[in-house]
């Protein structure tokens, strides 16, 4: 049978790798093997889990030893559901001491059960109307506690600034002022009076929330009110929610996935499931058209290789769409160089502080990273292409650029 292969890196002073990762083998499937009578092994032979490779990686001084094992686990034995392939390869052993969860080898049929991305990289272009150079993203920094007036304007000088894309903060989960359909119909008119100005169209990514049962109502709303994409915070409501949203044919909008929560997954050393799996391969895997994820030199990091890792995952060979990434936290327009240098023109340049804290306000934020962008694409250097951009040489100024 075809079979889902983990590979989990380990800390333990038991140097008997096969013993452990039999054990899991057995343990995460048919539960016990030698003592059951032949009959009933030949019957459980082909849901029981199998022993791969396994490494010392390295010896501590205490004794113990680095070391990674891998198990396969028949693919029968699950659905095509991530709370199933989670459930099967890290549940239980997630709580088993200092273990990780670092690698995840799908078979090819498996992976096609999974809807991945609805629009991905070319589907979001052409959806925003943006090719041949990344996209711009601000986001609504104060919204806690703001009226709709008070919210729109805050829009309009975002928007006059040229950016693409601007999207609610993660954290904009209250209604009381503003709900997410008045704030989309709201901003929708709000662009069309900026786009009469700018001659750029700018798209709004609207924070999906509510109690999970009335998620799938309200996105096919707030897409048919003229969201330009869903924002959604996956792991503090699900991963197997997102499959659905993408899935459902009748929300044709991109879907913008948020790193909220992922930290307490990754982040460990010793414990966990890494970053390229939780950022990377199950967000495409359930279909996250933009994967909003840490930058490797922003304010919250992911170590390089983490970062190149997840991008892999993202854009890397598989039978879905690539994943737009929006490298984020601490992004300025010094930085649009490196980044354009470390992943090309697909992806989004998605920034805050940067927006809000420019020393001329949002609308100058906006410019200076298009202006910056212009010049990164053309190959001009930055402070050259800042003596025609006043907002770019104020960012300069404030935040430097990047090498
Ligand atoms: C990795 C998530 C980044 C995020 O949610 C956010 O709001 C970033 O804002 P700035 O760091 O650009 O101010
Ligand atoms: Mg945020």
């Amino acid at each position: 049978p075809d079979y889902i292969v983990a590979t989990y890196r380990l800390v333990t002073r038991d140097k008997d790798l096969r013993k452990r990762a039999e054990s899991i083998a057995v343990g995460l499937t048919v539960g016990s093997w030698t003592d059951l009578p032949a009959a009933r092994q030949a019957q459980l032979k082909p849901y029981c889990g199998t022993v791969g490779e396994t490494r010392i990686l390295a010896e501590h001084q205490d004794g113990s030893i680095l070391a990674e094992i891998e198990v396969g686990y028949p693919v029968r034995n699950l659905t095509p559901r991530i709370p199933a392939l989670l459930t099967t390869v890290f549940g239980k052993l997630s709580m088993d001491g200092d273990i990780k969860l670092v690698g995840l080898r799908l078979p090819e049929a498996f992976v096609r059960q999974f809807p991945g991305p609805k629009f991905g990289v070319a589907g979001v272009r052409q959806r925003l109307g943006v090719e041949g150079r990344p996209l711009i993203m601000s986001i609504f920094k104060s919204c806690i506690g703001m009226p709709l007036d008070a919210l729109v304007e805050h829009f309009t000088e975002q928007a006059l600034g040229g950016v693409d894309l601007i999207k609610d903060d993660e954290i904009f989960f209250s209604e009381q002022l503003a709900t997410p359909e008045a704030r989309v119909a709201a901003y929708v008119r709000a662009a069309e009076r900026v786009a009469g100005t700018t001659g750029r169209k700018v798209a709004y990514a609207v924070n999906l929330t509510g109690p999970t049962y009335e998620l799938r109502d309200r996105a096919r709303r707030l897409a048919d009110l003229g969201a330009g994409a869903l924002l959604f915070n996956v792991f503090a409501y699900g991963l197997d929610i997102l499959q659905e949203l993408a899935a459902d044919p009748a929300i044709q909008v991109p879907i913008m996935a948020h790193p909220a929560v992922a930290g307490a997954l990754y982040a460990a050393p010793r414990h966990g499931i890494a970053a390229s799996i939780v950022l990377g391969q199950l967000l495409r895997l359930a279909g996250a058209d933009i994967v909003i994820y840490p930058s490797p030199y922003g304010s919250v990091t992911l170590a390089k290789e983490e970062g190149a890792a997840v991008l892999g995952a993202l854009r890397g060979p598989s039978p879905h769409k690539p994943c737009l990434p929006a490298p984020s936290a601490g992004i300025h327009p010094g930085m649009v160089p490196v980044l354009l240098r470390d992943f090309g023109t697909d992806f989004i340049v998605n920034a805050g502080g940067a927006i809000h804290g420019h020393p001329g306000g949002a609308t100058a934020g906006g410019q200076a990273f298009v202006a910056a962008v212009q010049a990164a694409i053309s190959g001009r250097p930055l402070r050259e292409a800042a003596q025609a951009s006043e907002p770019l040489a104020q960012a300069i100024a404030r935040w430097g650029v990047a090498e």
